[in-house]
């Protein structure tokens, strides 16, 4: 039982500790500008990953779900108010990456019906829908019920038992009219995802655009004024694993002039594509740091009855191509996940009437969830931060040290403790930094969500298992994410050393943590951390202005070593220990190195309930280091903190 599994002793108090709101006392800069909005506009979601609660260590992403729904509301009645249309999207992957999602039986049990409080216009699903058949189902019979016709799964099916038959999870398409008369046709195209469990079947882009239902759809007997592929799919077409081009590329062909837009997500970036004169293509990051938005004027409607450029605000300028002259126009904006943001770009900002009641009751709930889930339980106090790209692989500070190291001290069959072993495992699998600090349940499953066994091969030649990490980093390799740009927030100013620099007191405590006036009485001239990103429109399109953070390649995969001889020798054989989700690589590699192994000689090196999910606690609990400061952690003496 996953639930079961985390520490009933120490509790980091949450009602004692407040995440720090963005103010222009802090020091965190607000957006540059108000929004462009056109004839259309859309916000999109995609990548939460379970991130409802928001960044509690990260104050610029620190808004919760619940203000998000406060958020989406004014923007649609500011929408109405604009003579607009606004529409919401996700582009998929729900949970693997927070505790509020993944501390479930279930994985998304308890974060999906807070996910479902947002009224999104069109959604997809993501390949963390598809790995584990329980969840695929359940995306299937309750997921995708919730929101009918605009749950869009173009090209993803499932078994169903009932019938006998593959099913679409969802809609293949979606043709609908906007509130001011936009008439739209709607695809959700997932990439070309092969990881799945066995109870769902991908169709590849190429060979969906190919299928009568598709030609028929692009064709429609109706009048198509728009074309929205929404996709969990890279939205650059030259960026690994997209298949979004091949979907433009089919629709371009059979509509010359018909306007595309594409949403799309998996590889955690911001971006921005232009596919041509009037296509273009948005994809909003990761973690519910990022709010996108997208606003275009100059669609050819006889039906839209609003204002093409509504007055009192900006409108969209840019062209997709300079030379274009069909009169569409374009702005696009990647949002930070603050409530400083939301109240910014909210039609009353700057006030205390932000918040909804529908807001405040999913914070609500959010709270109560993670305090049944034992969340803020703690496992240790991290010595300092591990993070996963701002420092260089091997450095003291990169989190695959860390994680060698923790390897080594857990990973460990009890019958073969004497023989060296290497333990492997794919950088892809740490999924965020490790912040100095208190190191709770939720934490486990922010920095190594998945339940990936190890498996071994036992007694390899050493000539052989020598080789084995570098072989893979060097080999083709399975799809792993690209990341993005990412980072804590040290606040600017000295803290204890045990201080997790990003929470504070509030004296006294109080149930209403979050909700205080973020105070917005002046322009602010810091700039923090974050994302600086650049796109087809170039580098403008960061609604909050940051300072980069270093961002260092990392292999795909680290290694941890024990048991080696202690006088420097070699040892004749070693026990190569890798996780079951990459295990067929690891055969094929040594066979590679001139190996004779297949697939059956590999077993399962320690009980497969001792995931990926396990070693980082385990070794909190273990270390001495990690233990010392737990009475201190994580704000200083006795505060914070209980047992
Ligand atoms: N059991 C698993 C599943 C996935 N991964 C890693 O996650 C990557 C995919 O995540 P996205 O959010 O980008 O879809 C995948 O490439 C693996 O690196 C894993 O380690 N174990
Ligand atoms: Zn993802
Ligand atoms: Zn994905």
């Amino acid at each position: 039982c996953d639930s079961c599994y985390g520490p009933s002793s120490a509790v980091v108090h949450e009602r004692n500790v407040r995440r720090m709101q963005p103010t222009a006392q802090n020091a965190t800069v607000g957006p540059k500008a108000p929004l462009e909005w056109g004839q259309i506009n859309f916000l999109h979601t995609t990548d939460t990953h379970g991130w409802l609660e928001g960044h509690i260590k990260e104050q610029n992403y620190g808004a919760d779900w619940g203000d998000f729904v406060s958020f989406s509301r004014h923007m649609t009645q500011k929408a109405g108010n604009l003579g607009v249309d606004l529409l919401l999207v996700d582009t998929g992957d729900l949970h693997d990456g927070n505790g509020l999602s993944d501390a479930s039986s279930l994985d998304g049990a308890l974060s999906n019906p807070i996910f479902e409080n947002i009224n999104y216009d069109l959604l997809t699903i993501g390949n963390h829908e598809l790995y584990i058949s329980d969840i695929a189902y359940d995306t299937f019979a309750n997921f995708s019920k919730v929101w009918g016709e605009k749950y869009l799964t173009s090209n993803v099916q499932i078994f169903n038992s009932a019938t006998g038959q593959y099913e679409y999870i969802g809609a293949k398409y979606r043709y609908f009219t906007t509130e001011h008369g936009i008439r739209i046709m709607s695809f959700g195209v997932l990439f070309d995802f092969t990881g799945n469990s066995n109870v769902s079947k991908i169709t590849k882009a190429a060979d969906m655009v190919k299928q009568q239902w598709f030609l028929d759809a692009v064709n429609y007997n109706e009048t198509i004024d728009l074309f929205l592929v929404i996709g969990h799919n890279p939205v650059r077409r030259t960026d690994s694993g997209s298949t979004l081009g091949v979907v433009h590329d089919t629709i371009r062909a059979l509509r010359p002039n018909t306007p595309i837009q594409a949403f799309g997500g998996h590889s955690h970036v911001r971006d921005f594509t232009v596919y041509d004169e009037s296509s273009t293509g948005l994809e909003s990051g990761r973690y519910c740091e990022t709010l996108g938005w997208l606003s275009m004027s100059g669609i050819n409607s006889t039906t839209f009855t609003g204002n093409m450029k509504p007055r009192g605000v900006a409108n969209p300028t840019r062209k997709a191509v300079n030379s274009s002259t069909n009169g569409l126009a374009y702005s696009r904006r990647y949002l930070d996940w603050n409530r400083l943001t939301f109240e910014y770009h909210a039609t009353k900002s700057q006030d205390s009437t932000f918040d909804y009641h529908s807001g405040l009751r999913v914070t609500e709930t959010i709270n109560a969830t993670r305090t049944s889930l034992n969340l803020s339980s703690l496992y240790g106090c991290a010595p300092a931060t591990y993070c996963q790209s701002c420092q260089p692989f091997g450095a003291a500070g990169n989190i695959f040290t860390l994680v060698s190291e923790a390897l080594a001290a857990t990973v460990i069959n009890a019958s073969r403790s004497d023989i060296a072993r290497y333990i492997i495992v794919n950088t892809g699998s740490i999924r965020f930094d490790l912040v100095k600090g208190p190191f709770t349940y939720d934490d486990s499953f922010i920095v190594s969500p998945f339940t990936d066994a190890f498996q071994y091969i036992p007694s390899v030649p050493y000539q052989y298992a020598k080789n084995v990490l570098n072989q893979l980093n060097g080999a083709t390799l399975v799809e792993r994410s690209q990341g993005g740009l990412f980072g804590y927030m040290p606040l600017p100013n000295n803290h204890d050393s045990c201080e997790d620099p990003t929470i504070s007191l509030i004296s006294g405590g109080g149930s209403d943590l979050k909700r205080r006036s973020t105070g917005l009485t002046r322009r602010q001239t810091v700039v923090t951390p974050g994302y600086v990103t650049s796109d087809d429109f170039g580098t403008d399109g960061d609604d909050t202005p940051h300072s980069a953070i270093p961002s260092y390649t990392q292999p795909n995969y680290a290694q941890g070593n024990a048991s080696f001889p202690t006088n420097g020798s070699d040892p004749d054989v070693v026990d190569v220990v890798f996780l079951d989700y990459f295990a067929s690589t690891v055969v094929k590699e040594l066979v590679a190195l001139g190996a004779n192994y297949t697939t059956a000689d590999v077993a399962y090196y320690m009980d497969p309930s001792f995931t990926t999910q396990k070693y980082l606690p385990e070794y909190a609990q273990i270390s001495p280091e990690w233990q010392a400061d737990v009475p201190n952690c994580p704000v200083g003496k006795g505060i914070g903190y209980s047992d």
